[in-house]
């Protein structure tokens, strides 16, 4: 079956379910896993409202429960199963949470809660891998949720009474079974049905695929958080039957047939016509700008360096060293986790590793000076896309030229910004092309040298000179790596419209072009054109902006920001060629770097006719 590849990575692991639930031990057994069932013996009483909404409370629970079952396998034979998978299952109305009744009574008061209304039902999961380590027990915790909405018709007491009188509802949470007499009472689902059932069979494949087929092994593009399965096997699944998105469609095709006798009930009940799919990755979108916020909150109020340093801290802890509120800090910290850039464990909050290396202000590859300068200075600009796109290019703020200059505050940022972006990309664009045969380079607009190190450490022959303004190179000497530059780069001042380009074999405008209109672009390439010798190359990156839609989607964010700057344009990449052959280079070679992210081109200065 087309789902095994997914499934099939735990089979040759010892996997436990660390539950008592028949029907968990069904949904995953129907679905081909192999494994042995360990009940918890957690007992769920952690304190609801502790948590910031009741999913948090769900998967903590079932979290729980697994280690619960991990830490005992463990202590018996010292060793533990490869995988434990826990879950917790409750149904939530009007803010109140609703486990399994104690007794016939409870279980009254919680159908009355439910009787002709919608409300949610949470499974929260926990995949737990497990080693040994030192003596002691190592686990790796995944967790996540599924939420489904269910809605009852109006239903008489009589009938409550009888349902209750069943005994179906004593060991299910909000009281009612929907795979059984339950689905009676029930008007219609929004979601996944086997969720409501106890285990939310869909997602965890898809968090198995995030966990067993990580992006870098395929297109990363693809790889959606939460959202999109990422291998061909599973998504060539849903859109056989019936589209990805839809969670019905899944159901039809779901172990067993306990889940299409649900959905047929539902439709029998009648009145109801069935929703359209539930659009997740569209509300993802629509939401997409408060993920952007909430990671510059965590950079600007410095949350990773403080959990770089030192970690695990709970909330309160952070709160005191960030000096803000403990709760917004609770919120914030529970998005980033959310978000995947930070890890929560029972001793509190840490960084993820990506959240160390790149988020953090420290550190060779951090980004947190480009994403300060996405929170005050890109935010800002695209709140004016609209004026952009009715007004098209270079309308925003009246043609105002925001001079990275302005003041000393400003281009620091600038530079950090540029430097973080070019660290990241400065041995690619330094080893696309075979550059050994040029023994100087001078790189236009160089900033703070991070491309020119590259180069010198890729070809020993070559010496560099950064050339840019005398503002940008006043602040350059805390960008070297220890504190100052090597021997073979060299710093010198000037602007490259006006004065003389310093002597070089190989000139590059890495990032420059797509800064300046036309004319000036032309201005420059003359200038370069006839500093340069013949046999001398020049080397162009540029993020472009392309006219085939299926490159659109990570062209996107270069190609609106080109949209609403109020100076320069985006080009394509034929559009840089025809500029250097314009300005006399020939033999113009292509490559790409970064994932696709940069165009590179370099061209070699013909001798003049
Ligand atoms: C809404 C609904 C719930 N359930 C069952 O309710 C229990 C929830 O309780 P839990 O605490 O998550 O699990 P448990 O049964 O106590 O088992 P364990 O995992 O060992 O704690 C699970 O059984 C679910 O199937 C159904 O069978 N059908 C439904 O429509």
């Amino acid at each position: 079956m087309a789902l095994s590849p997914v499934i099939g990575k735990l089979l040759h692991k010892r996997v436990v379910l660390a539950s008592a639930s028949p029907r968990r031990r069904e949904i995953l057994s129907q679905a081909g896993l192999r494994f042995e069932v360990v009940p918890s013996r957690f007992k769920e009483t952690l304190d609801k409202a502790s948590f910031p909404a009741p999913y948090a409370y769900a998967m903590e629970t079932a979290k729980q429960k697994a280690l619960e079952v991990a830490a005992r396998m463990y202590q018996k034979d010292l060793r533990a199963p490869d995988v434990v998978i826990g879950a917790d299952t409750i149904v939530t109305v009007g803010g109140l949470i609703l486990e399994k009744p104690v007794d016939k009574q409870d279980a009254y008061r919680m159908l009355s809660m439910l009787n002709g209304k919608e409300h949610s039902v949470f499974t929260g999961v926990a995949i737990i891998h497990c080693c040994s380590k030192g003596g002691q027990l190592d686990t790796d915790v995944c967790q996540f949720h599924e939420e489904t909405t269910v809605r009852f018709s109006r239903l008489s007491e009589e009938l409550l009474w009888e349902y209750i009188d069943s005994g179906e509802p004593m060991d299910k949470a909000g009281g009612y079974g929907i795979q059984a007499l339950g689905g009676m009472l029930v008007e219609y689902v929004r979601g996944d049905f086997l969720n409501v059932v106890g285990f939310p069979l869909n997602h965890f494949c898809k968090k198995l695929v995030e966990l067993y087929y990580p992006p870098g092994r395929h297109d990363v593009r693809r790889v959606k958080h939460d959202s999109i399965p990422a291998v061909d096997t599973f998504e060539d699944l849903s859109d056989v039957e019936g589209g990805g998105s839809d969670p019905a469609g899944g159901i039809e095709g779901g172990p067993g047939g306990q889940a299409a006798a649900g959905t047929r009930g539902a439709e029998a009940n009648g009145a109801v016509e069935s929703p359209p799919p539930f659009p997740a990755d569209l509300l993802e979108l629509i939401d997409g700008f408060k993920a952007s916020k909430a990671l510059f909150t965590a950079c600007k109020l410095k949350v990773f360096d403080v959990l770089k340093d030192e970690a695990p801290l709970k909330a309160a802890e952070v709160a005191g060293r960030i000096d803000a509120s403990v709760c917004g800090t609770g919120r914030l910290l529970d998005a980033c986790v959310a978000l995947g850039l930070l890890e929560k464990t029972d001793g509190g909050y840490r960084n993820t590793e990506v959240a160390s290396r790149h988020l953090a202000s420290d550190g060779e590859y951090s980004l947190h000076g480009l994403v300060t300068r996405h929170d005050d200075h890109a935010w800002e600009l695209f709140t004016r896309l609209e004026v952009a796109v009715r007004q098209g290019p270079n309308a925003v703020a009246g043609g105002k030229v925001e001079d990275p200059a302005q003041s000393q505050q400003t281009t620091l940022q600038f530079m950090r910004a540029m430097h973080g972006l070019s660290k990241l990309t400065a041995r690619r664009v330094a080893t696309a092309f075979d550059l050994s045969r040029f023994t100087s380079a001078c790189d236009l607009g160089g900033c703070t040298g991070a491309l020119a190190h590259e180069l010198a450490h890729e070809y020993p022959r070559m010496r560099v000179t950064v050339f840019d303004l005398p503002d940008v190179l006043e602040h350059v000497a805390c960008f070297q790596p220890g504190g100052r530059p090597s021997e073979r780069i060299s710093f010198v001042p000037g602007d490259f419209f006006k004065d003389s380009l310093p002597e070089a074999e190989l000139y590059v405008l890495s990032r420059i072009l797509h800064d300046w209109p036309d004319d000036q672009v032309h201005a420059l390439l003359g200038r370069l054109s006839g500093r340069c010798k013949p046999g001398g190359g020049v080397l162009v990156a540029e993020e472009t902006v392309d006219e085939d839609p299926a490159a659109a989607r990570s062209n996107l964010a270069a190609a609106l920001s080109l949209l609403v700057r109020p100076r320069g344009r985006g080009r394509s990449g034929a559009e840089y060629r025809d500029l250097l052959e314009q300005h006399g280079f020939r033999d113009v070679r292509v490559a790409a770097a970064a994932g696709g992210a940069l165009h590179l081109l370099l061209g070699t200065r013909a001798s003049p006719p």
